[in-house]
C-alpha cells in the first residue's frame, strides 16, 4: 500500500515539475511577445510624430554671409538670409549644399544628402583666375578691344558716366576652336580683378531639360553677387541659333532659355559690374535678335593665327621649355599653317614626348618638325571624318 502512495506523491511531484517548465516557458514566450509589442508600439509612436511633425522646407545654399548667416535659394521660391541652428557643423554648409529649413524658413535644420544641382553643375567657378595677356599669342588687337569694352568699364566705369557713354554690355567673340576665345575671357577676367564664370550653353540646353531659363536666370543672380565678374557663356550658338521650326518640345525648350538669355541682357545696367562674353564658332546660324543693341553688340573675330601669331605661340611655349639653341620659329611658323593655337600647343607637348621617349631632356628643331607632321595628319583625320559625317547625316 504504501508503496502506491509513494507512485503517487512522484506522479504529483514530476507533474508539478512540468506544470512549472510549462509555466516558465509560458512566461519567457509572453516576454517575447512584449517586446514585440513594445517594438511595434515604438514605431507606430515613431511614424506618429513623424506624421504629426511639420514639414521642412527645402532649400539650396547659395553663399554664406561674413556674419555667418546663410543665403539659400528655397524651394518654394524666393532667396532668403537664414541662420544655421547651433547642432550644425558649420563647415558642411557650402554653396550648392541642400539644406532642410524649419517651417518659417529661418533656419537650416539638417544637411540633407547631396543631390547634384543643376546650376551647380553646369557653371565652373574660377574666384581668381589667372591667364595673362601676355600668355596669349597673336592676338593684340582682339586684346586691345576686349580690354576697352570690358576691363575699363569693369574698373573705371567713372569714366564712362563723366562722358556719358554706355560700355557694350555683351562681347561676342567668333572664329574657329582652339584659337583662344576663352584664353581671351579669362585673361580680361584676371586682369579686372573679376570672378569668371564659365557656362557652356550646349550643356544647359541639352542636359537639364525644362531647367534652361531657370540656370539662365539664377546665372546672372549669382553674377551679381559675386560682382565684379565676367561670364563667359561658351558655345552660344547651341541657344542661340535662328530656328525656322519650333515645334518640338526640345525646340521650344531651347527658345525659352534664349528668351530668358535676352531677358537678363536687357534688364541689366552696362555699367553694373558684371560683363558677358559669349564665344562660338558658329556667328552663321546665331539669331539676330542676340546682336541688337544692348545685348552682344560688340563682335570680336579671332581668326586663326597667321605667319607673326603662329611664330609668337611657339615662342610662348617654347621658351617654357628646354629646347636645343637652334630652334628656327619661323621655320616652324610657315610649317604650320593653318594650325590654331591649341593645334601649336600640341604640336610642343608632341614633341616634348618625342625627346622624353628619347631618353633627352632637351626638345630638338627635329622633334619639332616631326611633331609638326603628326598633329596635321591627326587634324586631316578629323577633318575628313568630320566631312564624312556631315555627308552621312
Ligand atoms: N592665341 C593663343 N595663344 C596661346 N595659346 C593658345 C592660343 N590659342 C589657343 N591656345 C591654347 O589652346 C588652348 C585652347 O584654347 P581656347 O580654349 O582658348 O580656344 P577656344 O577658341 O575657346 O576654343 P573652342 O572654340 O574650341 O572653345 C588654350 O588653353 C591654350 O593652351
Amino acid at each position: 500500500m504504501s508503496g502506491d502512495f509513494d507512485t503517487i506523491r512522484d506522479a504529483s511531484s514530476s507533474d508539478e515539475v512540468q506544470l512549472v517548465r510549462l509555466l516558465e516557458e509560458k512566461i519567457k514566450s509572453l516576454q517575447i511577445e512584449i517586446e514585440n509589442l513594445r517594438k511595434e508600439l515604438n514605431y507606430y509612436k515613431a511614424e506618429m510624430e513623424k506624421m504629426l511633425s511639420p514639414p521642412l522646407i527645402e532649400a539650396v545654399v547659395l553663399d554664406v554671409l561674413p556674419d555667418g548667416r546663410v543665403l539659400v535659394r528655397s524651394s518654394s521660391g524666393p532667396n532668403l538670409v537664414v541662420n544655421v541652428a547651433s547642432h550644425i557643423d558649420q563647415k558642411l554648409i557650402k554653396p550648392g549644399v541642400s539644406v532642410a529649413l524649419n517651417q518659417r524658413g529661418s533656419t537650416i535644420l539638417e544637411v540633407l544628402p547631396q543631390k547634384e544641382d543643376p546650376i551647380v553643375k553646369t557653371m565652373e567657378i574660377v574666384e581668381k583666375p589667372n591667364v595673362t595677356y601676355s600668355e596669349i599669342g597673336g592676338l593684340e588687337e582682339q586684346i586691345k578691344e576686349l580690354r576697352e569694352v570690358v576691363e575699363l568699364p569693369l574698373k573705371k566705369p567713372e569714366i564712362f558716366r563723366e562722358i556719358g557713354v554706355e560700355p557694350p554690355k555683351g562681347v561676342l567673340l567668333y572664329g574657329p576652336p582652339g584659337t583662344g576665345k576663352t584664353m581671351l575671357a579669362k585673361a580680361v577676367a584676371t586682369e579686372s580683378n573679376a570672378v569668371f564664370i564659365h557656362v557652356v550653353a550646349s550643356e544647359f540646353a541639352q542636359k537639364f531639360v525644362g531647367e534652361g531659363a531657370r540656370i539662365v536666370r539664377e546665372l546672372f543672380e549669382m553674377a551679381k553677387r559675386k560682382a565684379p565678374s565676367i561670364i563667359f557663356i561658351d558655345e552660344i550658338d547651341a541657344i542661340g541659333a535662328k530656328r525656322i521650326d519650333i515645334g518640338t518640345s526640345g525646340e521650344r525648350e531651347i527658345q525659352r532659355t534664349l528668351m530668358q538669355l535676352l531677358a537678363e541682357l536687357d534688364g541689366f545696367n552696362p555699367l553694373d559690374n558684371v560683363k558677358i562674353i559669349a564665344a562660338t564658332n558658329r556667328i552663321d546660324i546665331l539669331d539676330p535678335a542676340l546682336l541688337r543693341p544692348g545685348r552682344f553688340d560688340r563682335i570680336i573675330e579671332v581668326p586663326l593665327p597667321d605667319f607673326r601669331g603662329r611664330t609668337e605661340i611657339f615662342n610662348i611655349y617654347l621658351k617654357k621649355m628646354k629646347v636645343e639653341d637652334n630652334i628656327n620659329l619661323e621655320l616652324l611658323s610657315q610649317l604650320s599653317e593653318g594650325f590654331s593655337g591649341a593645334d601649336i600647343k600640341n604640336v610642343c607637348v608632341e614633341a616634348a614626348y618625342m625627346a622624353i621617349r628619347d631618353g633627352r631632356n632637351k626638345v630638338t628643331m627635329k622633334d619639332l618638325v616631326d611633331a609638326i607632321t603628326k598633329i596635321n595628319v591627326k587634324r586631316n583625320n578629323m577633318e575628313s571624318m568630320k566631312e564624312r559625317r556631315e555627308k552621312y547625316s
